[in-house]
């Protein structure tokens, strides 16, 4: 059976406010699904009616096909951490072995989550005197209890050091080329852009984007070239008659009659970085300059979720 997630045209409103409208995309095994949004977006609304904690007003939410209520034994085919708070007074220890009671695990589990997600040395210290780093540990050893084959993770990079960051990137790109389905939210791009396959961005509840990482990366992204030059109509003209667009070159010339003369880089969308190089060599122009910044990538999420003021707008209200 495969343990792909489904949400087809799924709507949850609070009084006059639309959380999620009418939204619909798929997250597949063996691949990292990172679900985007600024704060406020419906994120979360979405997950807690994917695991069956809220009603949707209308369309469905499904893992596997079938709606999480009605999954055989869904703690042992969903594992899901929504938030990172634990009884204070509880060790590590304690809390996993009471949720691996509730879910019927064997009592052996809880040593190898523990070990799985580094936590075995602080595993007898109470979990109120954890950072939130280790919370987010102790949260994705909850959710591998009964070793599911889905994992629905709400931000979990969130609050996590440069090291933490590198290792949940490693651990979720593992358990997805076991073949697991694994859905992560994130407010941030850039935390999850090293993690993730595919991407679905929402914003106010709907559907910006849904496809692999990459399509998002090639549709926006613009590389920069240069050249000497006497070589740069030559250059232009190859990228323009190879599908590329070429931005504007901004150039200066003494006086009217003389030509534009650029010394910019020129910047091209609609090919990426290797076509550029290829085309520039099939036409005997040797390149200066070859680069495209991954900050487009971070400016197209930008454009998807609303403009930079939009967004902080929407964190400070959260
Ligand atoms: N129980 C609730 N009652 C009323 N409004 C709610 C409720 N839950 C969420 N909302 C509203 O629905 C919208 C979506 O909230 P949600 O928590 O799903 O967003 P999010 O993308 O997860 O945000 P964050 O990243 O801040 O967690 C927000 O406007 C929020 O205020």
């Amino acid at each position: 059976m495969s343990h792909a997630i489904e949400v087809s045209h799924l709507s949850k409103s609070f009084g006059e406010v639309h959380a999620v409208r009418d939204l619909n995309f798929t997250a597949q095994p063996g691949r990292v699904t990172g679900f985007l949004g600024p704060n406020g977006s419906g994120k979360t609304t979405t997950l807690s009616m994917l695991l069956g904690l809220a009603h949707p007003d209308a369309g469905t939410a499904t893992i596997g096909g079938m709606p999480y209520a009605q999954l055989d034994r869904p703690a042992l085919t969903v594992g899901a951490a929504l938030s990172a708070n634990f009884h204070a007074a509880h060790t590590g220890r304690a809390h996993l072995d009471i949720a691996r009671r509730a879910i019927g695990a064997p009592e052996t589990r809880v040593a190898e989550v523990l070990g799985l997600v580094g936590l075995s040395d602080s595993a007898n210290r109470k979990a109120g005197g954890y950072s939130l780093g280790m919370r987010q540990r102790l949260a994705l050893a909850t959710a591998l209890l009964g070793d599911p084959d889905v994992l629905v993770l709400d931000e979990p990079v969130n609050g996590l050091d440069p090291e933490g960051i590198r290792w949940i990137r490693l651990f979720l790109r593992h358990l997805a080329s076991e073949g697991k389905t694994v859905l992560l939210s994130s407010h941030l791009l850039s935390e999850a852009q090293h993690t993730v396959d595919d991407l679905v961005v929402i914003r106010r509840g709907e559907l910006m984007f849904a496809g692999p990482l990459n399509d998002l990366q090639s549709g926006a992204r613009t590389v920069f070239v240069n050249t000497a030059a006497e070589h740069r109509a030559a250059l232009v003209a190859a990228l323009t008659a190879a599908g590329g667009t070429v931005g504007t070159e901004w150039g200066k010339r003494r006086h009217a009659a003389e030509p534009v003369i650029s010394t910019a880089p020129i910047g091209v969308t609609g090919l990426d970085a290797d076509q550029v190089g290829l085309i520039a060599f099939a036409a005997g122009v040797a390149l200066s300059h070859l680069s495209a910044p991954e900050a487009e990538l971070e400016l197209s999420f930008l454009e998807l979720t609303g403009d930079a003021a939009d967004t902080v707008a929407e964190g400070a209200r959260s």
